[in-house]
């Protein structure tokens, strides 16, 4: 379908509706998306990456992941309808133009398909992957546990039925190691901005450590400008600071490994709301969260452009 017109942005869609979108996108502005296949799921779906570039090659990039968790509706929503924000505004707004002029941008919309079309089908809250573990009934490891970064530290479970299970090993998790290989082998990645939801937060590494990192200053400015102009669209309120002071312990998450790994612009998201209504925020929320999540997103993307 084309994406301008059937694809309803305000609705939480089914994994196959989001991969036709994905098509129409691509084939409505040729010039500047493609679509990157960079591996397949443990359940064989396929995990392409939106690749959003104006020429060069291996330009300096912008990673930005949305539903690593499963039952985080709102943060492949808001995805979707920031990739088409992107291409529908891009040679309309001067600043968005400028950036994609110089730099690329990455989006991976399902960052566990499997797990994504689980929550569909079988059981709305759950949250993991959706491997097998030898020797459990239980499946899934929680795709934000599993990065090499202070693996299997605090805040991570080592029993296969916990929601905080790190699996067995770094990297164990084929959805998280399809990134790794794909960010490594770019190797030119200036920021990685992972959505989650919900809580109303813009996080900073680390969580594996409630040590201030060098670059914690710096982050922190970044971030507070971006919720202030996220504020004031709607008045939603976020509050900023690193992963571990500000929520919890959390070793092995993805942020803290693009950080560690020297992409020094690695936030996390946590959109609406705050309680209320959380993992299950109505769809009548999509497109006001995306639009003022869009404010703070573009001004992350421009600060990492002139920096
Ligand atoms: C509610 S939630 N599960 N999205 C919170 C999310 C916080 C976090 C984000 C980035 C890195 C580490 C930790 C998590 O526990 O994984
Ligand atoms: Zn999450």
């Amino acid at each position: 379908q084309r994406s301008g017109s059937e694809y309803n942005f305000g609705s939480y869609q089914r994994l196959e509706a989001i991969y036709n979108w994905m098509d129409t996108l691509v084939a409505e502005h040729p010039k500047l998306v493609t679509k990157v296949l960079i591996g397949s799921s443990y359940e064989n779906r396929p995990m392409y990456v939106l690749k959003f570039s104006t020429g060069g090659t291996n330009r300096p990039a912008i990673w930005i992941d949305t539903g690593i968790h499963a039952r985080e509706w709102v943060s492949p929503a808001t995805g979707i309808w920031t990739a088409n924000k992107i291409a529908v505004d891009y040679g309309k707004d001067a600043s968005l133009t400028s950036l994609l002029n110089t730099m690329d941008i990455y989006m991976l919309l399902l960052a566990n398909p499997d797990g994504y079309s689980y929550t569909h089908d079988n059981d709305r809250m759950w949250r993991k992957t959706r491997s097998r573990s030898p020797g459990s009934n239980c499946r899934g490891a929680d795709p934000n546990r599993n990065w090499d970064s202070g693996f299997g530290g605090p805040g991570t479970s080592r029993n296969p039925c916990s929601d905080l299970y790190h699996g067995p090993s770094a990297n164990s998790e084929v959805e998280v190691s399809n990134v790794v290989n794909l960010i490594k082998a770019h190797g030119n990645f200036k920021s990685f901005i992972s959505v989650h939801a919900y809580s109303q937060l813009l996080m900073y590494p680390h969580g594996y450590s409630c040590k201030d990192i060098p670059d914690m200053a710096e982050l922190d400015t970044v971030g507070q400008a971006a919720v202030k102009k996220l504020a004031s669209l709607y008045g939603t309120r976020y509050e900023v600071g690193s992963i571990c002071k500000i929520i919890y312990p959390a070793s092995g998450g993805s942020i803290d490994w693009a950080y560690d790994t020297g992409i020094k612009y690695s936030f996390a998201f946590e959109l609406r709301d705050t309680g209320l209504s959380g993992f299950l925020l109505p769809a009548n929320q999509i497109i006001p969260t995306a639009s003022e999540t869009w404010l703070a997103l573009k001004h992350i993307m421009e600060y990492v452009r002139d920096n």
